[in-house]
């Protein structure tokens, strides 16, 4: 599938992996519109993507995905600027053990949100033209984290609930794909949080670092390759990529049916 033309939708765009994925979409030729709480980064952003791309292929849209409200008017603004959305990547993150539930209604429940959202504007059975939903989970929607007891439970939710999508989608004729990134360790701003932002497990933040250098630092690059990878490749569905240092593979799922 070539993206020229087609419209991504990229929460927690402005940083880190979001920003990764932004840039190779781009790179390939989508429009995209970049949803972010961080003002101050998101506008550094566009400020190099305008330079690079010119002003009529992004779009910035402070955008809480905590918010139904703000998803529902970020994804709206999104279709109306440029004609539709194929491609949505609902990537904004936090890892906090001390604020447990913000870490769930951002990773689980925007996912929810942004995967619901999406679909109201993709699927064919409410007059969009399909595509693609990219969720972003983690090495820890696949593992246990012991530091991070809920991260790890919010990303293997993510995991879950987005091969159920997947599952739901084909059933249902509703044209959209939906496949889950399992990035393992990334240099990012929440890579570097991991030690302040443990709360009472802070105790085992050297269990922590032995998994770091089991698993490797993936190159930011290689998690954005994943991502249009699972975009592209229109046989993808119901997919998770692990994509780490040593491992770049689609997970194989027990199946008990
Ligand atoms: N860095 C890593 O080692 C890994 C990260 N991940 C996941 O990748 C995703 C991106 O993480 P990173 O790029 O590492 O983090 P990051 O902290 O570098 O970037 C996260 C971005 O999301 C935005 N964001 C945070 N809360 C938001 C909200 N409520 N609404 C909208 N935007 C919000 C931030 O402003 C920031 O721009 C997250 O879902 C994270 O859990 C998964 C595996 C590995
Ligand atoms: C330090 C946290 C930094 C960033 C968070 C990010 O989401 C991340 O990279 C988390 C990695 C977590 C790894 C957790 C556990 C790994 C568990 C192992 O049991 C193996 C897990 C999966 C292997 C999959 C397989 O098929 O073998």
């Amino acid at each position: 599938m070539s993206l020229n033309g087609k419209t991504a939708v990229v929460t927690g765009a402005a940083l880190g992996i979001g920003r990764a994925i932004t840039e190779l979409l781009l790179q390939q030729g989508a429009k995209v519109a970049l949803l972010d709480v961080n003002k101050t980064a998101s506008e550094s952003l566009m400020e190099v993507l305008h330079k690079q791309y010119g002003r009529e292929r992004t779009l910035f849209l402070n955008c809480d995905v905590e918010s139904e409200e703000q998803i529902k008017a970020a994804f709206q603004k999104a279709a109306e600027t440029f004609g539709g959305i194929d491609i949505v990547c609902n990537n904004a993150g936090v890892l906090n053990e001390d604020t447990w539930e913000k870490t769930v209604s951002v990773n689980l429940m925007g996912v929810i949100r942004g995967s619901y959202t999406a679909l109201e504007h993709m699927s064919k059975l409410s007059g969009g033209r399909g595509g693609v939903i990219i969720n972003t989970a983690s090495l820890a929607g696949l593992g246990p984290l012991p530091s991070c007891p809920v991260y790890t439970a919010t990303k293997h939710a993510v995991v879950g609930f987005t091969r159920a999508m997947a599952a739901a989608s084909t059933a249902s004729g509703y044209g959209v794909r939906f496949n889950t990134l399992c990035p393992g360790f990334v240099r990012t701003d929440l890579f570097s949080s991991i030690i302040s932002n443990s709360g009472r497990f802070s105790h085992l933040t050297d269990a922590t670092q032995q998994l770091v250098e089991h698993f490797g630092i993936v190159d930011l690059a290689d998690v954005a390759a994943a991502v249009l990878e699972m975009v592209t490749d229109e046989t993808k569905n119901g997919e998770a990529f692990l994509v780490s240092a040593k491992r770049k593979e689609y997970v194989r799922f027990a199946s008990f049916v």
